[in-house]
């Protein structure tokens, strides 16, 4: 068992460095997960590590960073109840409780190629990563989740004087926190050594651990609320009400047998969080429906399937390209489903889905000329499509940081009734 005492009591940098080195001498290489393999690959990741069991560290590290980490991803994850304030004292709190996962030491050519962490459960909601204050170049952390890339250069911030601070016991300790879903790669170490500290992030309902405060994100920041709010207020954005349907940002864990999206309600992530507060916010009727992807090789009915538990969950709607259903949470005996087919909305930036029987939307053009029925009522209309999430969902069974322990990522969707214009939420006299 190594301690880490030595962050706490301000060692010179020389006594830091060998500090380091001695830790780094106890470290066994460090394995990744292939699909539900454990294995060893030095092209995919070189780096060594302390599995939890072998080393202790106190959670002070986790205030020692200057300023409360904890108190800063809560504002990040705090799910929609915590929205009413002041709370209920009768609703459960939701609280988080960091656990210590492993310590990651990354010589001289060390790195990790990208992956996704593997999802440890329902109430898993990320990895904190803590870095050691110790100067090295390279091994910068890239995180890309979404289109958007951030890159933390810890090494060279170190080199820039954090660790001299430290010695003035002005530490600052570099941290990131990474949702479950988000990718992330360690570039080579070019020369030094560099040491995280890997938490893993739950959320629970309790009353022990880290409570929520009230986040602060500015609803009126996230722009596809603002949309909706000014083309509800449109007398000419679908008069008749619609069903839209706003895939989440964020791709979700769920148990692989299981298909409730109540626990998602409740674990929402950053701009998911938003934008189901802002629709609520609205008035409008908003659910949550898990999302899954058709596997368009398979032929059979049934085969199309193969992520979707067969009992007990009936597909209830599902979209012409044959890529996406969204399920309900309902049981049914007989398996009965619709087609429903895409076009584009020439009148709108939308794509809307139509109901169609059990035709293909070239067929239905063929036979009625191409002419549109009317009588054909939009059944749902994709805000925005979980092409993101599934992306994810398909990479994270490839590599992730340990093999596939039962959980993996599904596409959820917000479901959004709008009334007809002038009716309930919008009725504007
Ligand atoms: O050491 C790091 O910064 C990243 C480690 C990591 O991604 C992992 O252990 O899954
Ligand atoms: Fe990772």
């Amino acid at each position: 068992m190594i301690s880490l005492d030595f962050l706490a009591v301000q060692p010179s940098q020389e006594d830091f460095q060998v500090a380091i080195d001695k830790l780094v001498d106890s470290c066994v290489p460090a394995p990744h997960g292939r699909g539900n393999q454990k294995v060893y690959d030095d092209s995919y990741r070189l780096a060594k590590e302390l599995p939890q069991n072998d080393f202790s560290l106190s959670l002070e590290i986790l205030s020692e960073a200057g300023e409360n980490v904890l108190a800063s991803i809560s504002e990040l994850v705090a799910g929609p109840h915590h929205f009413t304030y002041p709370l209920d004292p009768n609703e459960d709190v939701l609280t988080l409780q960091p656990r210590l996962y492993k310590l990651n030491a990354y010589s001289k050519d060390g790195f990790f190629k990208s992956h996704r962490d593997t999802p440890k459960g329902n109430h898993h909601v990320g990895t904190l990563l803590i870095g050691l204050p110790v100067a090295y170049e390279g091994g910068e952390l890239r995180v890309s989740h979404a289109g958007k890339e951030v890159v933390f250069d810890w090494g060279s911030k170190c080199s820039e004087g954090v660790v001299t601070q430290y010695n003035d016991f002005k530490i600052s300790i570099p941290w990131a926190f990474l949702f479950s879903d988000v990718e992330h790669e360690v570039l080579p170490v070019l020369s030094g050594t560099r040491v995280t500290i890997a938490y893993d992030i739950f959320m629970f309902e309790s009353n022990t651990g880290f409570m929520f405060p009230k986040p602060n994100i500015e609803a009126s920041t996230y722009p596809i609320s603002n949309q909706i709010k000014s083309a509800l207020q449109n007398p000419d954005f679908l008069p008749q009400g619609a069903t839209l349907a706003i895939a989440l940002s964020h791709a979700y864990p769920m148990p692989k047998n299981e298909m409730s999206t109540q626990g998602i309600a409740r674990s929402l992530k950053g701009s998911d969080v938003i934008l189901y507060r802002d629709l609520k916010s609205l008035g409008l009727d908003v659910s949550l429906e898990a999302v899954y992807k058709l596997d368009p090789d398979s032929s059979g009915y049934e085969e199309h399937y193969y992520t979707i538990p067969r009992d007990g969950y009936e597909p209830v709607l599902k979209d012409k390209s044959g890529r996406w259903v969204v399920c309900a949470y309902y049981t049914s005996e007989t398996f009965k489903y619709r087609d429903i087919d895409i076009r584009s909305d020439s009148t709108s930036d939308y794509e809307t889905i139509l109901e169609e029987g059990y035709y293909s939307f070239e067929n239905f053009l063929d036979e009625s000329d191409g002419e549109i029925d009317i009588n054909f009522k939009p059944e749902v209309m994709w805000i925005r499509r979980p092409d993101n999430t599934f992306t994810q969902a398909g990479s994270f069974l490839a590599h992730s940081n340990e093999p596939a322990i039962g959980y993996y990522y599904a596409a959820v969707t917000f479901v959004v009734i709008v009334p007809p214009y002038g009716q309930g939420t919008r009725r504007y006299e």
